[in-house]
């Protein structure tokens, strides 16, 4: 298993390219089933997520060209262009095997329930940072009219005539909800309307992308989403969105020595209330050409509660606690999306971090200096907080379990490396 090791205390300075994000990638790649036409995605991630959610179109039959229309890039985009083709699926069973490495395996319930009148998808289970239910997604679809059993850990679906529109109300905001009922309405008879969407970038991206393929669809951006079903999607070119939580985060990692970077290919507009949190922690920033400029001379506590869209990203809220670990006096950090999302609360403390635990909410003392320790992965956004408490670390810190990382973050050990960072991968 790969371990990273990081030397701290280097002051980072350089620039990076963003790549696109995972977090828009996955679901559109589950939108390729939505059509028997070719569905071709440019600026997708080199990541294991993506990796694993193609190994399960596969199986269901899609045809995936990983170098798909190398004509087609988008404007300042620099990731695989992958080409989709559903065209002869094969079946609609998402098995326990694949669908356990990825909650994300869900969107393709949508999808194929809309396309093909049944769907066997495995319950993803619980994870590190929650239980993570999908029961919004049920309900959503069961208002479009699909029969839903649960049978050995499989959800089955069926409609046998067809997805009806319905005004389908969340009692709160799911990202993944959200996508798969807009999927699935976007093939239902008549008007649906989702009511309390998910207003994340990542949601716009896969609403724009279903319209390049005949969607109809009001309300993007907006917290209401109206779908006028048609009978028929077809192919498109569509590029993925650059990665606002990989934007932010290397942002932090400079920050935490102190440091400065330029992110090319990122978008200001879409880090919502992050940008006030992080500039309330000291940080300054500046739309320069092709992206955006991070600096930080000075850390300084700041309060922060994760919540949707525009609001701070539960994505982010263990990079800024690791952020905030060095800041000058104290920070309440408040996780209000996922009831587990502090394991890497212990594993800071042992490099030295000052942080107290009340419910849902960290009490963050900054110290004057962190100190590097063998640190253990627990998930994505976890390894990479724990990567930055290394880089502001005082010594050798050696992060274990970086398969977590590698599920959302492409080069990291090169972009950092690039801006001075004295960090390296071992493979063992
Ligand atoms: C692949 C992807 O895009 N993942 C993101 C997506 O996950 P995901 O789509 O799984 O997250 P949701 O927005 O659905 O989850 C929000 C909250 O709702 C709960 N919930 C969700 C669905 C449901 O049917 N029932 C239910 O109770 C969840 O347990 C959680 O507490 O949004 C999360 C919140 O921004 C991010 O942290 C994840 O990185
Ligand atoms: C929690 C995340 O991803 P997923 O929903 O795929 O587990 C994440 O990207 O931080």
């Amino acid at each position: 298993m790969d371990k990273i090791a990081i030397r701290g205390g280097k002051r980072l300075n350089g620039t990076i390219r963003v790549g696109g994000a995972k977090n828009a990638a996955l679901p559109l790649m589950c939108a390729s089933l939505l059509t028997d036409d070719v569905l071709t995605l440019s600026n997708l991630p080199r990541l294991a997520d993506i990796t694993t959610l193609a190994k399960l179109l596969v199986q269901h039959g899609v045809a995936l060209d990983m170098n798909g229309d190398e004509s087609f890039k988008g404007e300042g985009c620099h990731g695989l262009t992958v080409s989709l083709n559903a065209a002869n699926i094969e079946n609609t069973t998402a098995p326990y095997d694949l669908v356990r490495k990825m909650r994300a395996s869900i969107l393709v319930l949508g999808p194929l329930l809309a396309r093909f009148g049944n769907a066997r998808v495995s319950l993803p289970g619980g994870c590190a940072i929650g239980t993570r239910p999908v029961d919004l997604h049920l309900k959503g679809l069961q208002q479009l009219g699909a029969e839903i059993e649960l049978d050995q850990g499989y959800v089955v679906a069926s409609a046998p005539n067809g997805l009806h529109g319905a005004e389908v109300v969340f009692p709160f905001v799911s990202v993944g909800a959200t996508e798969n009922l807009l999927m699935a309405a976007a093939l239902a008879k008549g008007t649906t309307r989702l009511v309390n969407a998910a207003r994340e970038p990542e949601v716009v991206d896969l609403a724009e992308c279903l319209v390049a393929m005949g969607a109809k669809i009001d309300g993007i951006g907006s917290d209401t989403l109206t779908i006028e079903g048609v009978e028929r999607l077809h192919g498109a070119k569509h590029a993925v969105v650059a990665d606002r939580i990989e934007t932010a985060s290397l942002m932090m990692a400079a920050a935490a020595t102190r440091g400065e970077v330029t992110l090319l290919g990122a978008r200001r507009d879409h880090l919502g209330s992050a940008i006030e949190a992080l500039e309330a922690a000291g940080m300054a920033f500046e739309d320069v050409e092709g992206g955006v400029h991070s600096r930080c001379d000075n850390l300084i506590g700041a309060d922060v509660m994760t919540e949707p869209y525009p609001g701070f990203p539960t994505d982010l809220q263990a990079q800024i606690m690791a952020l905030l670990a060095t800041a000058d006096g104290a920070s309440m950090i408040t996780e209000s999306i996922f009831e587990n999302r502090f394991m890497h609360v212990p594993e800071l403390m042992r490099m030295g971090a000052n942080i107290n635990l009340h419910g849902r909410s960290a009490m963050v003392r900054g110290v004057d200096q962190m100190h590097g320790a063998p640190v253990m992965a627990t998930d994505l956004r976890a390894s990479m907080s724990l990567v930055i408490a290394g880089l502001a670390a005082e010594g050798e810190t050696l992060v274990q379990r970086v398969y977590h990382l590698d599920r959302g973050y492409e080069r990291l050990e090169a972009k950092l490396s690039a801006c001075g960072a004295d960090i390296e991968r071992i493979s063992e």
